[in-house]
C-alpha cells in the first residue's frame, strides 16, 4: 500500500497512516483503509484494530489539495458519502477499533477517529472540525457524531468557532477515554488492544453489536437484542467455559467460539 502501512503482531492489526506531511485522507488513503479494513475482518487471527498516524499529527483531514479536482457539488457528495461509507463501516466492524491520536485529529482526522470505538488521545493534541474555516461543513458525518460524543451545544460551539480543544478537554467532554502524555499514547493504546484481545471474540462481536443499538437511540430494540445475544454468549463454547473457570477458580481459556 502507498499511503498505509498496515502489520499484524500479537492478534492485534495496526494501522499506521503514513501519507506525509499531514496524513491527509485522500481517495486514495481512504479507498486504502477500505482494503486494510477487508484484510483484517477475514483475518480470524486478528482480534482488534490500532489507528495511528506516522509524523506529526493523526490525520489533519480530507486532502485539501484534492477538493480542487472535484467538479461539482455531485462530484462533493460522492466524496463525502465515499468516506461515510467507510467510517460506518468501522463503527460497525465487529473487533474493537481503536484510535491512539497526537499532534492533531481535524476534520475528516477526527470524523475518522469518531468512528472508532475507543479513542486514546495526547494531552496536547488537538482535535477539532474546522471546515467553516474553508467555508465549508463536515462531509465525512462529523456534524453527526460529534454531537454524540459531546452534546449539541458543545458542537455547536466547536463547529461554528472552528476552535479545536486539547486531548485534555476531549477526554473531559467524552470525547475521548483517556488522555496520556504524547510520547505513551501508542503504548497505552497498544495495551487496551492487547487487553480486548484476550476476551472471546464472540462475546466481543456481540458487545459491538449491542453498542449500536444505543449509539442509533434504538434503546428498546437494542435491550430485546441484548436478552437475546446473552443466550447466545451463554450456550456458546466460551461461554460455557468463562463460566466453568470462575467456578474453577482459573483463568478461563477462550477459543473464540
Ligand atoms: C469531508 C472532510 C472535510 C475536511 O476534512 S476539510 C479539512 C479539515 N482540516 C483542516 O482544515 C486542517 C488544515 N490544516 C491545518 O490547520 C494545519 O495544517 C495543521 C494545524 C494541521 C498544522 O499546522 P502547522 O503545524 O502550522 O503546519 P502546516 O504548515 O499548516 O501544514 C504542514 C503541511 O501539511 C499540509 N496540510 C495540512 N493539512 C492539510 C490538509 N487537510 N490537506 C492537505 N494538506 C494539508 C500543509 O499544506 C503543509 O504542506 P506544505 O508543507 O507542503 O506546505
Amino acid at each position: 500500500m502507498d499511503y498505509l502501512l498496515l502489520e499484524k503482531k500479537e492478534r492485534i492489526a495496526v494501522i499506521t497512516l503514513n501519507r506525509a506531511p499531514a496524513n491527509a485522507l485522500s481517495s486514495g488513503l481512504i479507498k486504502e483503509l477500505g482494503e486494510a479494513f477487508d484484510s483484517i475482518e477475514s483475518d480470524a487471527e486478528v482480534k482488534a484494530v490500532l489507528i495511528h498516524g506516522e509524523g506529526r499529527f493523526f490525520s489533519a483531514g480530507a486532502d485539501i489539495k484534492e477538493f480542487t479536482t472535484v467538479k461539482d457539488e455531485e462530484g462533493f457528495a460522492e466524496l463525502g458519502k465515499y468516506g461515510q461509507d467507510l467510517f460506518d463501516r468501522i463503527e460497525n466492524f465487529r473487533k474493537p477499533v481503536i484510535a491512539a491520536i497526537h499532534g492533531a485529529a481535524l476534520g475528516g482526522g477526527l470524523e475518522l477517529a469518531m468512528a472508532c470505538h475507543i479513542r486514546y488521545v495526547a494531552e496536547d493534541a488537538k482535535l477539532g472540525l474546522p471546515e467553516l474555516t474553508l467555508g465549508l461543513v463536515p462531509g465525512f458525518a462529523g456534524s453527526q457524531r460529534l454531537p454524540y460524543y459531546v452534546g449539541t451545544a458543545k458542537a455547536a460551539e466547536m463547529l461554528l468557532t472552528s476552535d479545536p480543544i486539547s486531548g485534555k478537554d476531549a477526554v473531559a467532554f467524552g470525547l475521548a477515554s483517556a488522555a496520556y502524555p504524547a510520547d505513551q499514547v501508542y503504548e497505552k493504546a497498544y495495551n487496551l488492544a492487547l487487553k480486548t484481545a484476550a476476551k472471546s471474540a464472540v462475546s466481543v462481536s456481540f458487545t459491538l453489536e449491542l453498542l449500536q443499538y444505543a449509539r442509533q437511540g434504538r434503546w428498546s430494540e437494542g435491550a430485546v437484542k441484548e436478552r437475546e445475544l446473552f443466550g447466545k454468549a451463554f450456550m456458546s463454547a466460551d461461554g460455557q467455559e468463562g463460566i466453568t473457570a470462575f467456578i474453577e477458580k482459573r483463568k478461563p481459556e477462550f477459543k473464540d467460539r
